[in-house]
């Protein structure tokens, strides 16, 4: 039973734009999620990602396990709490980072059991555990499975036991989920590149019943058009009346194409980490602030932004503060490339209710890869 309405307000192709409804707030699809690690948006404050239109960020659940630990976080009241974000949060079940950031990891058929990268200690996580984090003791509001992610390339024998056992932990999460008024638990496809297989994880999970679904298991190395060429027919798999996740992306080229093929929502580390490199995202494309074309250069990034380090900042005060390694070059410019996402994101919801979504879709790949 959903527990979260999802409106579609309009579609264009296969394009939606819509809301997803929680007691902690609205969602507007197309949404892009800021990426909260550690119970922060790296270098922002709550008010900052609330200024740039964000109305969800994640929460990785690997990170807070180890530090300051899922209990913890209870006893402080919660993630919301703790952040002090009092609009919608999703995690994710910490198995994607397990492999991909903690020391020796053992996966069977009942856990990934794994060493920390913070200090050695040894952790299980079961999908039961894993619900047990994010629903109960960090309180999201929308709670991911636990699942195996692939490493790609997969031959399609390797890529069928992952997902066999992702979708038997589907039904593990579930079940230990239970039925809940005010949180929702989403499922995530899996199956690497091979499409039988993508169709055969979607079916599975809807025999299961979820309120969401994502698409796991792409960018993980395949590049944009293979990427491109799942997404041609992996979202169309899913619930059309449910929302669809593609998690871990993505460039914004990445986004505005995987919208056109009918997903809603997305979390990516890149505007943030890129930001606290020195990468601007912009319409005409990303630019480096360190390159020495901008030492003199007092445009600001976004003259048009309503965001205060789009708007006025000069990009040789940015510069400035990256070669002079000050610490508001990474908070201004993260500020700067998540209020990018958030404005690509809402340009792409209007657009498609408006109908005009192949323009928009051709003008900005012909400016932001124009070159
Ligand atoms: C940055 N690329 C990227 N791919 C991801 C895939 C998953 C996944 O399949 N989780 N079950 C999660 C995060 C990801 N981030």
């Amino acid at each position: 039973m959903a527990a979260f309405p999802f409106e579609i307000e309009a579609t264009d192709g296969k394009a939606r734009t819509g809301v997803l409804k929680t007691p902690r707030g609205d969602i507007r699809t197309p949404a892009f999620m800021p990426v909260g690690t550690a119970a922060t948006v790296k270098a922002m404050t709550v008010d900052q990602v609330k200024d740039t239109g964000a109305d969800i960020i994640l929460g990785n659940t690997y990170h807070l396990m180890l530090r300051p630990s899922a209990e913890r976080v209870k006893r402080l009241g919660g993630l919301h709490k703790f952040m002090r974000w009092d609009k919608p949060i999703l995690t994710d079940s910490g198995g994607f980072q397990v492999m991909s950031l903690s020391g020796i990891s053992k996966l069977t058929e009942e856990a990934v059991t794994f060493s920390s990268h913070v200090d050695g200690s040894k952790h299980v996580l079961t999908p039961e555990r894993s619900i047990e984090i994010q629903a109960d003791l960090l309180g999201s509001d929308i709670v991911m499975q636990l699942d195996e992610c692939v490493a790609w390339p997969a031959e399609e024998a390797r890529a069928r036991k992952g997902m066999e056992l992702s979708a038997r932990w589907a039904k593990r999460s579930k079940d230990a989920f239970g039925t809940r008024d005010t949180q929702v638990l989403f499922g995530i496809q899996q199956g690497s590149t091979f499409e039988n297989l993508r169709r055969e994880s979607s079916e599975r999970l809807r025999e299961i019943g979820f309120d969401g679904y994502a698409i796991g298991g792409l960018a993980v190395g395949e590049g944009h058009q293979a990427m491109c060429e799942v997404l041609d027919y992996a979202p169309g798999f899913l619930p059309e009346d449910r929302p669809r996740y593609l998690m871990g992306v993505g460039k914004p080229i990445d986004l505005v194409e995987a919208v056109a093929r009918g997903v809603d929502m997305f979390d990516c580390v890149l505007p943030t980490r890129s930001g606290r490199h020195g990468q601007a995202w912009t319409w005409d494309g990303p630019i480096n602030l360190k390159n020495a074309k901008y030492a003199e250069d007092e445009t600001p990034l976004d003259p048009d932004s309503d965001c205060p380090a789009s708007r006025d900042y000069s990009k040789a005060y940015l510069r400035h503060l990256f070669k002079a390694e000050e610490i508001l070059g990474q908070v201004l410019l993260s500020w700067h490339n998540i209020a990018f996402f958030q404005a690509l994101t809402a340009a792409m919801r209007a657009a498609i209710a408006e109908g005009r979504f192949e323009q928009f879709r051709r003008d900005f790949a012909a400016r932001h890869l124009g070159g």
